[in-house]
């Protein structure tokens, strides 16, 4: 276990916010499946992309990397045709690569086993359960866990799948569908959460030449025998990580970060909005976004499309006055950690208080907070909330396992000192 102890400062100054990891799984997979030479550009390779760039490979997807600095670009040769090279699968703790490759490997028949850590092993694969279940897909899995060893082939038609156990799921079977000769349709059976992430995966594949109708999030219709077109893409910055450090900046000095979409697609762009409801000093420019020192208020905040916002926010309401209620929020406890015990807990040890219930937070906002010794949970989120909830401490802050960051942002901490973080391994 790996500790880090963080002197309480006000971070202040500008950082250039990392790609989005929800839009590098979606370009690395649509120019893996498209026949040709598609360049991949502003990728960091976090422990999540690195598990969906080793799953590539093992279809026959061949990748070079130019690295400049903190980030890479990808020259991929992609491919139409599968070639299963090496039929087991390790996803690391990365749920999206997970349920994103699954449908892909199911374009093939060579039996795969895709093997996962920490709580990946246990997280839910019902809903394609049901599907093979329906389909003949022979499937195996450790008393419903990890390793799971699947064997058959997707068939086109009708999909009913639920929209509120992961979006993932959706995402995945967007991905592959397209490629079977016949004709398909999904048909979400309840109201779809995380909503945004499906807005990214048809907005990428409609970059590479792949197009969905989509008649209000209910039906998606997938055309059969479409062809992946190789591309040349460009990721944007990351609104989820970019959070992190806005409410930095509320809570501290002044942080300006670049290299966001100000029209991104991206769900957690909802964060500007929910400072602006909080009242925090918050300014978005053509190509930076600004928060300042400044007093927030609590607030009713509904995260079933912005559920990877939550920490951050939790943090931020620890530190507002009045009460905030986090609502809608029961599938954050099927994340790496089980979210909103984690950030309850570790916010608490710290001095703040927030009650947890079975779908939410209920959090009285404090002008400081003690300080203490927590633990990331083995989560990234939690480890980067914490980092900035340190900023109003009273005391130093240590955080156990603050590696977890490697998950989604290895150099987050680098960040964190380039903004005036005073941090000690
Ligand atoms: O599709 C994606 O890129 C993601 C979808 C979300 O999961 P859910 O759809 O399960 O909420 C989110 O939590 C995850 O970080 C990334
Ligand atoms: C839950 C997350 O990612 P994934 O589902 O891909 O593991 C996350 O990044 O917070």
């Amino acid at each position: 276990m790996k500790s880090i102890k963080i002197i309480p400062k006000r971070l202040k100054g500008c950082v250039e916010i990392p790609p989005s990891k929800s839009i590098s799984h979606r370009a690395i997979i649509c120019a893996s499946l498209a026949d040709g030479m598609s360049k991949v550009e502003n990728i960091i390779f976090s422990d999540d992309i690195t598990a969906t760039l080793e799953a590539v490979k093992s279809f026959g997807v061949q990748y070079k990397i130019d690295s400049k600095g903190e980030i890479s670009n990808l020259l991929i040769k992609g491919k139409d045709k599968l070639n299963l090279i090496k039929n087991e699968i390790d996803c690391r703790e990365s749920g999206s690569t997970l349920r994103f490759l699954i449908p892909i490997c199911l374009l093939q028949d060579g039996e795969v086993t895709f093997t996962g850590r920490g709580k990946l092993v246990e997280r839910p694969l019902d809903v394609f359960y049901k599907i093979f279940r329906e389909q003949g897909i022979k499937y195996k899995n450790k008393d419903g866990r990890l390793p799971l060893t699947v064997k058959g082939t997707l068939k086109s038609g009708l999909y009913e799948v639920a929209g509120n156990i992961s979006s993932q799921f959706i995402s995945g079977l967007l991905f592959a569908l397209p490629l079977l000769e016949g004709d398909s349709k999904i048909v979400i059976t309840t109201h779809l959460e995380s909503r945004g992430y499906v807005d990214l995966t048809l907005d990428v594949l409609k970059d590479f030449g792949v197009d969905v109708i989509n008649n209000d999030y209910r039906e998606f219709y997938i055309k059969g025998g479409q062809r992946y077109i190789p591309t040349d893409y460009k990721v944007e910055g990351d609104y989820s990580q970019a959070a992190f450090w806005l409410v930095a900046g509320i809570l501290g000095e002044e942080v300006k970060c670049r290299g966001l979409n100000i029209n991104s697609l991206q769900g957690d762009r909802v964060i500007v909005d929910i400072i602006n409801r909080m009242k925090g000093n918050i300014a978005v420019y053509e190509d930076y976004i600004t928060a300042k020192n400044s007093t927030t208020e609590g607030a009713d905040i509904d995260v079933s499309q912005c559920p990877d916002l939550t920490p951050i926010i939790a943090t931020l309401a620890a530190l507002s006055k009045g009460t905030t209620r986090i609502i809608n929020a029961k599938r954050l406890r099927i994340k790496e950690s089980d979210r909103l015990k984690a950030i309850a807990t570790e916010l608490n040890k710290l001095g703040a208080d927030v009650e947890e219930f079975e779908d939410g937070l209920l959090i009285k906002g404090k002008e400081t907070l003690e300080g203490g010794v927590v633990d990331s949970w083995n989560d990234h989120r939690i480890a980067m909330a914490l980092a900035v909830a340190s900023i109003r401490c009273r005391e130093p802050v240590i955080i156990h396992n603050f590696e977890a960051v490697k998950k989604s942002y290895p150099n987050f901490f680098d960040h964190f000192i380039k903004l005036g973080g005073e941090v000690y391994e």
